[in-house]
């Protein structure tokens, strides 16, 4: 794992102009370096204030590709949906937004190995993957039940796979799309945004733990040898 830098924040502003600014840095970087910017970013709640910040920043949106960590197989036009979210603050900035499913009407297995397909088009790596995470240290989908190990130890030819998440989380008790940690962590930058005392204890308890942890945030962390950022907010 590379270094990690831990960043508190008691008030949501500072956060915010601090993720957005760092954003907009690995934005600047890849279109200055290679005339466009790939870029994963969370779904869930936690992002929210920090998309709406970033959506109204003048950046080069039209070089900007965003993909989400990350898909609950839900329309497009349901409140889970991450894309949907994406899409919601995104949609007229002139950024390309990918989703990860074209289809959620099909079984979890075949969607992630449809949004696997989808993902082999990209240049990889990602200049940023931004990632969330649960209280329970999941993040992207990469949650406990039956696909758990594939999602960790899926090989670097693939990109994305199916999660039925058992127990089904109770915020979104759907199945899913994930990237998996070898594409999470084939990227430039890894910057995780957490908020909440739990989510604090969980987070730094899994970056102790490293490699040994029983949370796919650890596992995930333990395998990135780009620069992680933690950003959290009381
Ligand atoms: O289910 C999900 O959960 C995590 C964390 O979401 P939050 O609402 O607690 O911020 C999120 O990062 C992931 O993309 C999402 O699908």
């Amino acid at each position: 794992m590379h270094e990690v830098e831990w960043l508190e924040f008691d008030d949501w502003a500072a956060m915010v102009w601090q993720v957005v600014n760092d954003v907009e840095i690995a934005v600047e970087c890849a279109v200055d370096a290679r005339g466009c910017a790939l870029l994963a970013v969370p779904g869930g709640k936690t992002p929210v204030p920090i998309f709406r910040a970033l959506a109204a920043r003048s950046l080069n949106w039209p070089k900007v590709m965003l993909l989400p960590t990350d898909e609950r197989l839900v329309a497009e036009d349901d409140p889970l949906s991450n894309a949907g979210l994406i899409r919601a603050h995104f949609g007229t900035t002139g950024a390309t937004i990918m989703p990860l499913c074209e289809r959620v009407d099909i079984d979890p297995g075949a969607a992630g190995r449809a949004a696997d397909r989808r993902l082999r088009v990209l240049q990889w790596p990602f200049d940023l993957v931004w990632l969330g995470m649960g209280e329970d240290g999941h993040t992207a989908s990469i949650l406990p039940g039956p696909d758990f190990e594939a999602a960790l130890s899926a090989p670097l030819s693939r990109r994305a796979c199916g999660v039925v998440p058992d127990p089904p989380p109770k915020e979104a008790p759907v199945a899913r799309v994930t990237l998996t940690r070898a594409a999470l962590v084939a990227t430039r930058t890894l910057m995780l945004t957490i908020s909440g005392d739990k989510k604090r204890a969980v987070a730094r308890q899994a970056i102790e733990d490293g490699p040994r942890s029983a949370t796919a945030i650890g596992r995930v962390l333990a395998e990135c040898s780009a620069p992680i950022k933690v950003v959290w907010c009381k």
